[in-house]
């Protein structure tokens, strides 16, 4: 694949900041699913927690493509930890796409500071794939909306400085009746958290149900239009889905490269084992695979730095498909190239197997990326 220079100047920077701050505790955090506050601060000074805010929010108006390479290099050693760098997306999609100038000018230039963590809430105990599902209630109440309901999973919440939470507004059914509301957990009365969640990979990363009870939320602090929330979702999961993509390229690129290292120095039968024609078509077919979905996904980083919301809409939903798919099947067969080793947490295949899973799982299950990619087909 080809970049520009600033790009590629850019990829060797992350790459840098990686082997100095993230290989050395990777493990760790894995091993105490502790949340690295110490990278918010390190990825905030260095540009990566702020990359989406254009330049008037004093940020420094990165894209897609930038995205996807910081997510890229990170997880090549933490998947876990790459997630930081791209946390504030979910919240700056809704503001920049759907929201209004002053909620712009109020939220931007304090995460163009860097160092400060956002959310979003969009899922439920009982909506998922089925977003329209969601039951929290928002009711208007003079000039604000009292918030009552449950949000699941929320990554980073617990976190969170500012929170964009899906609620419903209208009585009917379906898309439109839900909103999106900023709220600010650890100023709003009435909004608790509960217990993080014990994954079995992308530790460190906390996910914890929230509860709303009674918030008062101003009405300036609706993100656009009563109605648009889903939309505002989608648009941010369509411009998120491709640096999930890219998070799986970088952990299945990992995965071979410890691969590699590990079957020229192991011998059995008193050779390397990477002599062997078995163990050699594995690692070609791993490389043969990162590299046609890291192909898809910087393609369809081009069509969002494009604009190109309809061609977006088709590759975020394939390359957030195809990655998570080849991180899978390149990590379970890492485990199998180590061997009896791989099972082990001595070696880092099994944890990039645990986190691998989850790819196939968050920011909508590859069964959802796969009806939306048929319903474009069908359109
Ligand atoms: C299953 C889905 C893909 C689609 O859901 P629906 O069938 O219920 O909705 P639609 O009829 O397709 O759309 C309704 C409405 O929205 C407009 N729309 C649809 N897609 C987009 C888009 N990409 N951009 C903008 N607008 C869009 C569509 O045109 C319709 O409007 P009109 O009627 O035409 O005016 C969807 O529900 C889905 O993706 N489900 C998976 C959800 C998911 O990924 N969840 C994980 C979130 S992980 C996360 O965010 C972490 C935090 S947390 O969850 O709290």
């Amino acid at each position: 694949m080809s970049f520009t220079e600033e790009q590629t100047a850019f990829r060797e920077s992350v790459r840098r900041l990686v082997a100095r701050h993230v290989a050395p505790i990777a493990a760790e955090i894995d091993e105490t699913d502790r949340f690295p506050t110490e990278l918010v601060k390190l990825f905030g000074e260095m540009g990566l927690m702020q990359l989406w805010v254009p330049e008037q929010y004093g940020g420094p108006n990165g894209n897609l493509t930038m995205m996807c390479i910081a997510r890229e290099e990170i997880s090549k050693v933490s998947p876990a930890c790459a997630s930081i760098a791209g946390l504030n997306t979910m919240f700056i999609m809704p503001l920049l796409h759907f929201g209004s100038e002053e909620q712009r000018r109020k939220f931007l230039p304090i995460i163009a500071k860097g160092g400060v963590v956002t959310a979003i809430a969009i899922s439920e105990p009982q909506a998922g794939s089925d977003v329209t599902a969601l039951n929290t209630r928002a009711q208007k109440d003079g000039d604000s909306y009292i918030l009552n309901g449950r949000k699941q999973w929320c990554s980073y919440g617990v976190e969170a400085e500012f929170i964009v939470l899906m609620a419903r507004t209208g009585d009917g059914p379906g898309a439109d009746g839900i909103s999106a509301f900023i709220i600010e957990p650890k100023k709003m009365p009435g909004v608790s958290f509960g217990r993080h969640e014990r994954k079995m990979g992308f530790r460190g990363a906390p996910n914890t149900p929230i509860f709303l009870d009674n918030v008062r939320v101003p009405a300036e602090n609706l993100v656009g239009e009563e109605g648009k929330g889903f939309r505002a979702s989608m648009r941010a999961l369509d411009l998120n889905r491709p640096t999930i993509g890219a998070q799986s390229v970088g952990l299945a690129q990992g995965a071979l490269d410890a691969c590699l290292a590990y079957a020229k120095e192991r011998k059995q039968f008193k050779r390397s084992i990477s002599e062997f024609q078995g163990v050699q078509f594995i690692l070609a077919d791993m490389a043969i695979q990162i590299e046609a979905a890291r192909a898809l996904v910087y393609e369809c980083a081009r069509a969002g730095d494009e604009g190109d919301w309809k061609r977006l809409n088709l590759l975020a939903s394939m390359a957030k498909c195809f990655g998570s798919d080849v991180a899978m099947k390149v990590t379970t067969d890492a485990v199998q190239i180590f061997g009896g080793y791989g099972y082990t947490m001595d070696y880092p295949v099994e944890r990039m197997m645990r986190d691998a899973k989850l790819t196939q799982i968050f920011e909508g299950t590859n069964q959802i990326q796969r009806v939306v990619i048929a319903r474009e087909l069908l359109r």
